[in-house]
């Protein structure tokens, strides 16, 4: 794997206490900082400015928090409250602050541990999470790989993805990257379509970034831009990520997948989505039920650069930047759209692969029975 040199997340001792350190995204790719969050309210306001961002590591992020909190003898039930709802729609982040929770209070309710072994026993916990989301990459890259030699039988692959799912939504490799990555290390990619992802750029500012670490072959293009490579035949595979799957098979991700789960059923090609299963939401029975985070108009009526002399703390959480509209202009931003089941292909997870992705395949995908992928043999499932 390449060398990512900043880690994307870590953990420090510092004399002055514990601190959860973060590759501020919002820097990217101008330079590469870091953002030390010394107490929860440091990292609520990391993840809602989106320092830190992607539903992995959203989830391990707010588990550290958690950690974070007992480690610093501050209330961890609010502490947890707090972090699970920083932001609404991954669901991850709130599973994650929820695992870490329970075993702080297992901690304190069955051995009837101190404060600090308690809190150690959250650590532990969070970083448990952290190396079970990097172990999840390495075997989505692998299956969503073995898919596409099994989906697209041309090589080499041009692959187009939307928003931003390498290494630094993960502890590992990512989601969907992952697998792009996977096939680069094959010798099989011919070239990988960046979708900017207005209006935050996620693509255009991370992905690329990402990919240019990997020395892949890459274009960066206007969202709207993705229709006439369709209908040019210049796309294979579409991979995408999610920030939660909800029982009915719905997937939720970064907005403007579902215009792109259109055009490929159109074009009659694969529209892949990659996410650990800890991003499927049985709680949520149809994708109508996902709640959309709504962000702040400023974020289209301006546009920011991370090159700019505008550090995000100075946006604020509005966004903010250079204004393009007119003055006073209202603007419509969901951070999220939802797209139906029968629009994806298939879902890859670390448990295997589901296809087509219905109400039956995503039940049996989380079910206790269903540890590996051996019981499905290659790993693909029907209903
Ligand atoms: C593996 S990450 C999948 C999604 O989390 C990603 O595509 C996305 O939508 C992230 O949105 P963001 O608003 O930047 O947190």
């Amino acid at each position: 794997m390449a060398d990512h040199g900043v880690p994307v997340l870590r953990w420090a001792d510092s004399p002055e206490g514990p601190v959860l350190l973060l590759l501020d995204q919002a820097r990217l790719p101008a330079e590469e900082a870091e953002l030390a969050c010394r107490d929860v309210q440091d990292l609520v306001r990391a993840i809602r400015a989106l320092s830190v961002r992607g539903a992995p590591l959203l989830g391990v992020a707010g588990g550290y928090g958690v950690a974070l909190a007992a480690a610093r003898g501050h209330d961890v039930a609010e502490a947890a409250d707090r972090l699970a709802s920083a932001r609404p729609t991954a669901v991850n982040l709130a599973a994650g602050v929820r695992r870490v929770e329970r075993a702080y209070q297992r901690a304190v309710a069955g051995e009837g541990a101190d404060g600090g072994r308690a809190a150690a026993a959250a650590l532990s916990e969070a970083r448990a999470l952290h190396e079970e989301d990097a172990e999840a990459s390495e075997r989505m890259a692998q299956l969503g790989h073995d898919l596409l030699r099994k989906l697209v039988p041309r090589k080499p692959l041009r692959l187009l993805t939307h928003c931003n799912t390498g290494f630094l939504v993960s502890g590992g490799r990512g989601t969907a990257f992952a697998v792009v990555s996977q096939v680069h290390a094959a010798g099989e990619l011919r070239r990988l379509w960046v979708d900017e992802t207005r209006p935050l750029l996620q693509g255009a500012r991370l992905t690329a970034y990402e990919a240019m670490r990997e020395d892949m072959p890459f274009s960066v293009l206007a969202d709207g831009a993705a229709g006439s490579l369709f209908a040019a035949g210049e796309v294979d595979a579409v991979l995408i990520g999610a920030d939660r799957i909800s029982a009915d098979g719905s997937v939720a991700n970064k907005v403007g997948s579902y215009p792109l789960a259109v055009v490929a059923r159109h074009h009659g090609v694969p529209f892949v989505v990659v996410a650990p299963v800890t991003t499927v939401d049985l709680a949520t029975k149809r994708g109508t039920d996902i709640v959309v985070e709504q962000r702040a108009p400023e974020e289209v009526t301006h546009i920011s650069s991370p090159y700019s002399p505008y550090h995000p703390e100075e946006r604020g959480e509005r966004g903010g930047g250079i204004p393009v509209a007119p003055r006073g202009a209202d603007a419509y931003n969901p951070a999220f759209d939802v797209t139906p089941p029968e629009l994806v292909t298939a879902v890859v997870t670390e448990r295997g692969v589901i296809s087509p992705v219905t109400s039956e395949t995503v039940a049996g995908l989380c079910s206790p029975s269903r540890t590996t992928t051996s019981r499905w043999g290659n790993g693909m499932m029907n209903a």
